[in-house]
């Protein structure tokens, strides 16, 4: 938030040594969801404006996005958010949020009501969660009381605050805070509660990694991988008696001609899932050269390839296949060839289009010298 009146700068504290989450490395340089914690906080942070990290002298190198401003924190909390506060101060701020680098998965709204309390005149504003645990008071394993919850909240960041006050509060605090609201306070400002959000965790322990990626992934949605490929074959007429096309005996004064069924419609097919599967052609899998293929029934061929479509994680979304042929007619004879097809695949007869078209008499299939395939197959991730 940038106009006249407010220059709203955040803070990210980032100089702890995250003990507590264990893992070898500070928490926030440990990875997230394929990225480190820090990155998460950072891109949450990035539409609100300028920001200052605030890191521990080991960590000075580490990397950080352009435009980011890095300052060396101390051995507390409260030396680390002085230090950001100091460095804010002379950025030109009004107005700092001060977050913990270790909360990755605070939302725009939690930030935004944040800021939206300090545009509207409040010197300090902070987001808090209602308490909806009974509270305990315990001795080592043993449960001693029960404490009143009313009027409590869970703390969370980030705490926004007019420049002035955090930063005088600070100067004249003794000892360490456990936030800086509570450092505000004792300077004599008032704070405005703003919505907090459950989501808003901050990684302390090693189990709150797999929360914040549960979290994330939430957010994410389902990744859906979907891929298409295509089929094309052609078989020669020679003497015979019937055809097979996708999976149909059709008599017919002549044959196709190849080395197994000849069935050029289903080879169209199984090339088209193998193509979206990037896993080669009919010829890969089954080498002509292999004699154990010779009039073989394509059957084979098509339930390979969606076998392997299954193993690879893919569902087969839909089939497409056009015969180009003066003869057989294949209208006739379409809706067995699709019940053959998904008899086979194992899908549905309604998402398996066979289809056929002439070449008006042009080309080798117009002069009926045989019979060409096209096909195309959409297979999407399960
Ligand atoms: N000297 C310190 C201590 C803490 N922090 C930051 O304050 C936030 C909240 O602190 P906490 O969760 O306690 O982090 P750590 O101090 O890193 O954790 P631990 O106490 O488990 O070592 C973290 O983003 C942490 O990096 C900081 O900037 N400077
Ligand atoms: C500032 C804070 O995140 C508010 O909830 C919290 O107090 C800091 O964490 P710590 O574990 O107490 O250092």
């Amino acid at each position: 938030m940038t106009d006249e009146r407010h220059k709203v700068i955040t803070i990210l504290v980032a100089a702890g040594r995250g003990l507590r989450a264990g893992g070898g490395m500070p928490k926030q340089w440990r990875p997230l969801a394929g990225r480190r914690v820090a990155d998460w906080t950072l891109d949450a942070f990035a539409p609100f404006g300028t920001i200052v990290v605030v890191l521990h002298p080991d960590d000075m190198a580490v990397d950080l996005p352009g435009g980011v401003h890095r300052v060396t924190g101390g051995a507390t909390r409260g030396e680390s958010v002085k230090s950001g506060l100091t460095r804010a101060w002379a950025l030109g701020a009004t107005h700092v949020l001060i977050h913990d680098i270790a909360r990755p998965c605070v939302s725009p709204l939690v930030i935004q009501s944040v800021i939206d309390a300090l545009r509207t005149g409040a010197e300090a504003a902070a987001p808090g969660l209602p308490v909806t645990d009974a509270l305990w008071t315990v001795d080592g394993d043993r449960v001693t009381g029960t404490r009143d919850r009313t009027g409590l909240a869970r703390a969370q960041t980030p705490q926004g605050f007019a420049i002035g006050p955090i930063a005088a509060s600070h100067d004249g605090y003794p000892g360490e805070a456990a936030d800086d609201v509570e450092v505000v306070r004792a300077g004599g400002f008032e704070v405005v509660l703003t919505p907090g959000d459950d989501d808003n965790l901050k990684i302390t322990h090693p189990g709150d990694f797999a929360r914040a990626e549960a979290i994330l992934a939430r957010r994410k949605g389902p990744q859906m991988d979907i891929r298409m490929g295509n089929g094309y074959d052609v078989h020669a007429f020679e003497d015979g008696d019937h055809v097979v096309l996708c999976g149909v005996k059709i008599p017919h004064d002549r044959k196709l001609k190849g080395h197994s069924d000849a069935d050029v419609g289903m080879h169209a097919i199984t090339d088209a899932i193998y193509g979206a599967l990037a896993e080669g052609d009919i010829g890969r899998h089954f080498p002509p050269s292999d004699p154990q293929w010779k009039g073989a029934e394509s059957r084979i061929f098509l339930a390979h390839a969606v076998d392997l479509a299954a193993k690879r994680g893919f569902a087969i979304s839909n089939v497409d296949c056009t015969l180009i042929c003066e003869e057989p007619k294949i209208g006739p004879h379409a809706q067995a060839m699709q019940d053959a097809l998904a008899q086979i695949m194992g899908l549905p007869a309604d998402r398996i289009s066979v289809k056929a078209t002439t070449s008006e008499k042009l080309g080798f299939t117009g002069r009926s010298e045989g019979i060409a395939s096209v096909a195309t197959c959409v297979v999407v991730s399960q």
